[in-house]
């Protein structure tokens, strides 16, 4: 192609003296090549999106208000063996299945990760996953700290790890005992373990701050981080 500094072969009007179709066909005849209307950067890959944080935090009620304000957002529905609860709904809470069911689902590698708590198995099924990929959704996995490591293990860094925290383990305290849903046991536990959790902070990639009443800046925060990692130059890709 001729150097464009030199004076074009073809006489390129001046904007203010020709229509812009005009002007826009002698610089493709200057340049000896046609400008394609075909977008420079691809769009996104859809990404994996991990929100883990200590039992209490606030990840379902972030999730919630998350998908309520952004679409192509599918949150995965885990499996479970465990039997259902009263008002819980079949394919919104859980996929609830036998123990044989699941276990069939293990061997034939259906699973990205699955556990073993407190007797009951529970897994994260790959085809929902590739299934709203393929449509272009992002997905939201919601684990707890355990599954978030094995996640990373398993997905490294073609996922994006969230870790969410209170302000203090004073606000987290206060915040699972005004739930109400606890035994005390269960508080006891839940709390112990939010103290050793935070070890694991360093495996995520992003933290985020979710203050008592502000959960709509935590959203947004999430919403900017979804943002910025769409804008990435060096996109992350998700093989499963
Ligand atoms: N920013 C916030 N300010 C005040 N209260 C909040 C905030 N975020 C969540 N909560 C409240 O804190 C409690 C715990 O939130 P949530 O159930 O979403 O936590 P979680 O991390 O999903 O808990 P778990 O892991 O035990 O299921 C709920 O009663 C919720 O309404």
């Amino acid at each position: 192609m001729d150097d464009p500094r030199r004076s074009p072969v073809v006489p390129i009007p001046k904007p203010d003296s020709a229509g812009r179709a005009e002007v826009f066909r002698a610089l493709e005849a200057s340049l000896g090549s046609t400008f394609s209307s075909q977008p420079i950067i691809p769009n996104p890959n859809p990404l994996i999106i991990v929100i883990s944080g200590p039992s209490g935090v606030g990840k379902d009620s972030v999730i919630k208000r998350l998908r309520e304000v952004r679409e192509d957002l599918h949150f995965v529905v885990t499996a479970t063996s465990r039997a259902k609860r009263h008002g819980e709904v079949d394919g919104k809470d859980y996929f609830f299945m036998s123990k044989d069911e699941f276990l069939s689902m293990i061997e034939k590698n259906e699973l990205l990760e699955y556990a073993l708590v407190y007797g009951d198995y529970k897994g994260i099924p790959k085809q929902q996953i590739r299934e709203y990929m393929a449509k272009g959704c992002d997905i939201v996995l919601r684990v707890d700290i355990q599954g978030a490591s094995t996640l990373k293990r398993i997905l490294r860094n073609s996922a994006v790890f969230v870790f969410l925290v209170a302000e203090s383990e004073e606000a987290l305290v206060k915040r699972l005992i005004d739930r109400k849903t606890e035994s005390t046991e269960a508080l006891l536990m839940r709390v112990a373990s939010a103290k050793e959790e935070l070890k694991h902070l360093k495996e995520f990639d992003y933290v985020v701050v979710n203050k008592e009443g502000e959960l709509e800046s935590s959203v947004r925060l999430l919403e900017s981080i979804i943002d910025a990692e769409k804008a990435r130059v060096h996109q992350r890709r998700v093989v499963i």
